[in-house]
């Protein structure tokens, strides 16, 4: 029986994919084989010797420690795509509102007192304080053309926008999903100064925080709108806060309520609802809870952010398969097929990948996989995790 400890509310439809037979929810993260999560913060979460996998029903895994998982030879998992559409509605949705000045014109509709006299002369009267333009003609620049960039693009072009994207390290599978109308940017500098649109979708990491930075943001125009549903650290948000105070922005736009900034008129702020949808959620869950099982029952790996694509045949009868999570180093294969000979151990078939400092090692045997031999493959030097999938 594998122990699952679910961080997060997770759809039930993928929690249901988890078989009673074979697994069971536990409140005590120590104990657990595999931990789901979608944004709780593992930074400082205490995990167990015997965690295998972390599953994230979601994209971003800034929240995840994946360098130490990694070092600890633990997969992480997350479920690309499944909710890029969400927040494509989200955005395109944001950027109308921003336009069109829609969240302060319903407050204003909203606090209209009919008692005070003519409703509709109160209507004609306010309106032109929440006059906007109109966003076909104009120019978005797209920074991140991934799962979410990419829908994005395409659907402002729909919408009559020119748009510009900015994505040095593109994948070709979302090179062939943009438009051909999309103006490549080389530089983001040039993407910034041109548009009247700016929206956000790279990943956060070392080389993408505090990207918009003041020198950066000086570059956008004035009366530009800026959309951040990445992540709020992407931007110098101090930085913003004074382009903010001064006017230079239309608008900020943002799925990440930063203290500073949250009062300031000319921001607007949703409490992370990018993936919120019943579909995504769905989606998400369902598409990493079928990785995981994969991963904890035979080994295969299917987006994982920190081991390679592995896919591999089910098990055969009377075959038992070893994982092991190595270094990427010379050697260590001799010495896991020396571990296995010793005891002779006759290997019916093996694979080996690698990724980055990272390799995965399966090894299917005609025998049984105890404890002793386990331990023996876990001393090995360069062996990070070894375990019988099961
Ligand atoms: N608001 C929400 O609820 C919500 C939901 C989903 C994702 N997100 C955020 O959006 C991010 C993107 O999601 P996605 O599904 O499109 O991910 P993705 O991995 O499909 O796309 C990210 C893209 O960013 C590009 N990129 C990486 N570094 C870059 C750089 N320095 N400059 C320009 N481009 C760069 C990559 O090449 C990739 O194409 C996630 O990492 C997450 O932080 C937020
Ligand atoms: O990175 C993501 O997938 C989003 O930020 C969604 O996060 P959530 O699953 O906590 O809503």
């Amino acid at each position: 029986m594998k122990k699952i400890r679910v961080l997060n509310q997770i759809s039930q439809k993928g929690l249901a994919l988890l078989d009673e037979q074979s697994y069971r929810l536990t409140e005590q993260t120590e104990e657990a084989e595999a931990i789901l999560v979608r944004s709780a913060d593992m930074h400082a979460l205490d995990m167990g010797s015997h965690l295998q996998a972390v599953a994230r029903a979601g994209v971003g895994v800034n929240n995840i420690p994946v360098s130490r998982l990694s070092e600890a030879g633990v997969a992480v998992f997350n479920a690309p795509g499944a909710n890029a559409n969400a927040v494509k509605e989200l955005v395109i949705a944001a950027m109308l509102m921003a336009a069109r000045n829609l969240y302060t014109a319903a407050d204003y509709a909203k606090n209209l007192d009919p008692a005070a006299g003519d409703l509709a002369a109160q209507v004609e009267s306010g309106k032109k304080r929440f006059s906007g333009f109109e966003l076909a003609g104009r120019k978005l620049g797209v920074i991140g053309l991934g799962a979410i960039g990419v829908k994005v693009a395409n659907a402002a072009i729909g919408m009559g926008m020119e748009v510009y994207g900015y994505d040095p390290v593109i994948s070709v599978h979302h090179a062939w999903h943009l438009n051909s109308a999309v103006h490549q940017c080389e530089r983001l500098e040039s993407l910034l100064q041109a548009c009247d649109v700016v929206t956000i979708h790279v990943p956060l990491l070392d080389s993408t925080r505090g990207m918009l930075n003041a020198s950066r943001l000086a570059l956008l125009t004035k009366g530009a709108i800026l959309l951040n549903f990445s992540r709020g650290e992407i931007v110098d948000e101090q930085a913003l806060k004074t382009h903010l105070n001064n006017h230079y922005l239309h608008a900020y736009v943002s799925d990440f309520p930063n203290a500073e900034l949250l009062s300031l008129p000319n921001v607007l702020s949703f409490p992370h609802l990018g993936a919120s949808t019943l579909e995504a959620e769905e989606l998400s869950a369902i598409q990493v809870i079928r990785n995981l099982k994969s991963y904890l029952e035979q080994g295969s790996v299917q987006n994982s952010v920190n081991l390679p694509d592995v896919s591999i045949e089910p098990k055969g009868d009377g075959i038992r398969r070893l994982a092991i999570v190595n270094r990427n180093q010379a050697g260590i294969l001799a010495e896991i097929t020396e571990t296995l000979g010793r005891r002779e151990l006759n290997i019916e078939d093996m694979l080996n990948k690698s990724r980055g400092e990272i390799a995965y090692t399966l090894i299917d045997l005609r025998a049984d996989i105890d404890e002793s031999l386990l331990d023996a493959l876990r001393t090995l030097p360069n062996v990070l995790s070894a375990r019988e999938c099961r």
